[in-house]
């Protein structure tokens, strides 16, 4: 269980976090969701370390994560995929997952190696399976699509095997088709890794299509978290966010 209690992080006079309390229970597959300055980027750097709250408390399981160093924090099984595909120019697809893998299981040694141990080959390639990448494996890191660029990135942090796996948001930068390949990949994922997925995205439909809870953030504070018909259906939600013309209930 991921549980955050009471969070606060401001900037200055900026409250980015206003005493957020949200739940993501194991195995949960979560979206969050809120306009543009919402606090939903501050919100996944205070889980990873990236930020330290001014107060609260971040619980993974018993403990309290809050302030961690973020290596520690990825250690205790919380990923996230970065935009990190494209620093590996020079390395395959195959090459930069078997990089990962390599440094997850501390063969660090191997990083860089043409010949890396079999069980490295092949949780690597396992990945590739996973990610439907067979296709684009053997090709340099800088010659892929930006949509297999994001899928590696997913990828890579994968290989570091998380029991919590936060995406911000994975369809960014994609056309509509593009995405819902993308999220059905996601969910796929999910579904094999049994993992708690927590993911920001602005697609209303893709969130209401594949969210199990949807946490909805505005000026910092958390709106509502509930399921998609809930969310739909929440007054305060179609005030603020969705717009009353698109999601109010038609007359029967
Ligand atoms: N490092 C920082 N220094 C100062 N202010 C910041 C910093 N990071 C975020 N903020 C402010 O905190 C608020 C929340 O920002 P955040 O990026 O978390 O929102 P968001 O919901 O992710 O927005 P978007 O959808 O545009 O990515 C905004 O007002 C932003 O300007």
């Amino acid at each position: 269980m991921l549980r955050l209690e009471n969070v606060v992080k401001t900037f200055g006079g900026v409250v980015a976090t206003d005493h957020v309390s949200l739940d993501f229970p194991d195995g949960s597959l979560s979206a969050v969701i809120g306009p543009n300055g919402a606090g939903k980027t501050t919100l996944f750097n205070l889980i990873t370390g990236h930020l330290v709250p001014d107060s609260g408390r971040i619980l993974l399981g018993d403990q309290d994560i809050a302030g961690m160093e973020p290596a520690r924090i990825v250690r205790k099984g919380v990923g996230r995929a970065f935009q990190v595909a494209s620093i590996f120019p020079t390395m395959t697809v195959e090459q930069a997952l078997m990089a990962a893998v390599a440094s997850h299981v501390h063969m660090s040694e191997h990083l860089l190696s043409a010949f890396p141990p079999p069980s490295v080959r092949q949780r690597a390639e396992e990945l590739v399976e996973l990610l439907g990448m067979g296709g684009v494996a053997r090709l340099l890191c800088s010659n892929i699509s930006h949509g297999d660029q994001k899928l590696l990135d997913i990828g890579l942090a994968l290989a570091l095997e998380p029991r919590v796996l936060l995406l911000d948001e994975p369809t960014a930068g994609m056309g509509p088709e593009e995405r819902w390949q993308m999220i059905r990949t996601v969910r796929r994922l999910w579904e094999q890794g049994r993992m708690t997925l927590v993911f920001i995205e602005h697609d209303m439909d893709i969130v209401f299509e594949v969210s199990q809870t949807i946490s909805v953030l505005r000026y910092g504070a958390v709106l509502a978290q509930g399921t998609a018909d809930e969310i739909r259906s929440n007054p305060e939600v179609i005030e603020a966010y969705l717009g009353t013309e698109n999601y109010e209930e038609q007359p029967a």
